[in-house]
């Protein structure tokens, strides 16, 4: 299932025959891409583009197809149909100049343990190429964006597991790629090294990188993606910001408001605020509606406290995992 409104738009996503309408912009434009494994279709027709300074996520539970395809995206497996485009150029595992484009981040650590944080990536910064001052330079931007300039002297083997994948990261960025490819970096991580990781991501976004991010946890996909495409058994089943993605499941925000004063003159109010579809006086609350409720809460607050003296604010969304179980029906944990 597609959204076709999202479908219109550049940056988008699909699964099926239908194409995407890439932009001239996007760093990275996948066309109709299948592959198989003997039987299996681990990826099903899946198209998507992404643009300089957005994370898109592709979010789905284990055996999805997330892995597949990035692997095809960062030129290390090649689709049976369909192509890909980074940076203007065909990517295949043939081409070589294109993969510099990509900084390509795998669920498998890379590192060596004995070596430490600092000369793990002096050594991976000569191999993209880079000398002197440039790489000294470089070396100590990487250990600043994933936060371990203070433990660079510190042997790999030493580290956490999160440390570990903070420094796997910070060796996919050494050669400034345009598309940063993560592949499930929180998985098995300390809420810290977690925590650090998704502010790295943010951090790069904001400085204009393309992110493409694979995650079967919800709440990443929430908190760090400009858009998302659910993907199961290898097809993307929607694509779209996450309100696009929630309004699949017609229902919206709502918001409680309890307080003392006038229930009936405060929802009057509120109903008058932009953004607000409805509200009622329901159980000795406030029953608002709202396509939006964060964006809405200041308006709605306002509105309400002129007429009653509010004692408790409740938000309830409805979240990506019910858009899945909606789309898929199963659960996105397995
Ligand atoms: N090299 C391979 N040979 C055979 N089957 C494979 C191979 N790689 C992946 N598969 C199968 O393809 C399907 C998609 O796997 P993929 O790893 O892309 O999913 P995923 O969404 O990344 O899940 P995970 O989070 O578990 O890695 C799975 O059924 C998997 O078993």
């Amino acid at each position: 299932m597609v959204d076709d409104r999202v479908r219109e738009e550049p940056g988008t996503a699909t699964s099926g025959p239908a194409a995407a309408t890439p932009s001239k912009q996007d760093v990275l434009v996948v066309t109709s891409v299948e592959r198989r494994f003997g039987d299996l279709k681990a990826v099903d027709g899946v198209s998507l583009s992404i643009r300089p300074g957005e994370t898109f996520g592709l979010l789905g539970p284990n055996g999805a197809g997330k892995t597949t395809t990035i692997t095809m995206i960062a030129g290390l497996l090649a689709p049976d149909r369909g192509t890909i485009e980074v940076a203007g150029e065909r990517m295949l595992p043939s081409a070589v100049a294109v993969k510099r484009h990509i900084g390509l981040v795998p669920q498998d650590l890379a590192l060596y343990p004995d070596l430490k944080g600092r000369e793990n990536l002096r050594y991976f910064a000569r191999l993209q190429g880079l000398r002197g001052a440039d790489l000294k330079h470089r070396v100590d931007e990487v250990l600043e964006v994933v936060g371990l300039a203070d433990r660079a002297k510190d042997p790999v083997k030493e580290y956490s597991g999160g440390m570990k994948r903070r420094l796997n990261i910070a060796v996919g960025l050494l050669h400034r790629p345009s598309l940063l490819i993560l592949d499930e970096p929180t998985v098995g991580v300390d809420p810290q090294s977690r925590n650090a990781i998704l502010e790295s991501v943010e951090a790069l976004a904001g400085e204009g990188m393309a992110v493409l991010y694979t995650t079967h946890y919800m709440e990443e996909a929430e908190r760090l993606c400009d858009r998302i495409a659910i993907i199961d058994t290898g097809r993307i089943q929607a694509a779209g910001t996450r309100s696009e993605l929630i309004r699949i499941l017609g229902s919206s925000d709502q918001v409680r408001l309890s307080g003392t004063g006038d229930l009936r003159a405060a929802s009057s109010a509120v109903a008058q605020v932009r953004g607000v579809e409805r509200a009622d006086v329901t159980d000795g609350e406030v029953l608002v509606t709202a396509a939006d409720a964060p964006a809405a809460l200041a308006a709605i607050v306002t509105a309400a406290s002129a007429h009653l003296e509010l004692a408790d604010v409740e938000i309830t969304r409805p979240d990506l995992e019910q858009v899945f179980l909606h789309l898929t029906g199963k659960a996105l944990r397995d």
